[in-house]
């Protein structure tokens, strides 16, 4: 079985993705695939360097991430011309890994990707489960964690769907505006219910 781990920009992916790691689980996450598809010599990076240009570059070659971040979230059209870069090697190289991850025997699998809804992409997973956090949190966890101002942060969370949109489309709602135990109690109880339905 595969199921979307989706949410909003720090509403606790990681954070769930970490207790799922520690049940055995094993989870794809985009983001981290995201960032190794644009190292130095891939073609995805070649492609954002000849489109942004070499300003957007670091001194050793490497893409200034925050640089980058400052054009695509203040700009729509540049952040689809990077999302049209970016997502089909995200997308090749997680049926990859979900693929070798069913080789090895996994019998529940998780693809952490933030963005599954507002890239149609419910079509590669059999459920969607949504880690929710209201959106004043959502801007509260950015700016202490990220040392974004206001604006950055809503600028980021401008470029999501709104939480509460992807938590009623969603099969299953981790609630991550409690404790961190809470939300554990909570993956305890999903990976129960999924291990039972993928019971032979
Ligand atoms: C713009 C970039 C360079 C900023 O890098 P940075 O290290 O600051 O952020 P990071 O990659 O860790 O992303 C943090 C979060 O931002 C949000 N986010 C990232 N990219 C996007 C996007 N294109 N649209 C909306 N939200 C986004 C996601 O919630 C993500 O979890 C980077 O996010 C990027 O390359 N984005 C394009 C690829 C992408 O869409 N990644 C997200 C899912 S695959
Ligand atoms: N239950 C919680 N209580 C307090 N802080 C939390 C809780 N869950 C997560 N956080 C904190 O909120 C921030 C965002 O959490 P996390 O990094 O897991 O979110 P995310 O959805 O993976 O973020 P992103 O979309 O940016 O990748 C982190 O600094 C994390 O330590």
């Amino acid at each position: 079985m595969i199921l979307g781990l989706t949410g909003g920009i720090a509403t606790g992916k990681s954070t769930v993705t970490a207790m799922l790691r520690e049940r055995g689980i094993p989870v794809i996450d985009a983001d981290q695939i995201a960032r190794e598809v644009v190292e130095p010599g891939k073609p995805a990076y070649e492609s954002i360097v000849r489109y942004f240009g070499e300003e957007i570059l670091l001194p050793d070659g490497q893409i200034d991430r925050a640089k980058l971040g400052e054009i695509v979230f203040s700009d729509e059209a540049e952040r689809q011309k990077l999302n049209t870069i970016v997502h089909p090697e995200v997308r090749r190289v997680m049926r990859e890994q979900a693929e070798e991850a069913e080789k090895n025997g996994a019998t529940i699998v998780f693809l952490d990707i933030p963005l599954l809804f507002e890239s149609r992409l419910q079509h590669m997973v059999d459920k969607v489960v949504v880690v929710y956090a209201p959106a004043e949190m959502q801007m509260a966890r950015m700016m202490e964690r990220d040392e974004f101002d206001e604006e950055q942060a809503e600028k980021r969370l401008r470029a999501q769907w709104p939480i509460e949109q992807k938590k009623e489309e969603a099969d299953f709602v981790i609630d991550n505006t409690g404790s961190r135990e809470e939300t554990e109690k909570q993956v305890e109880q999903l990976v129960r219910r999924l291990k039972a339905d993928v019971a032979p």
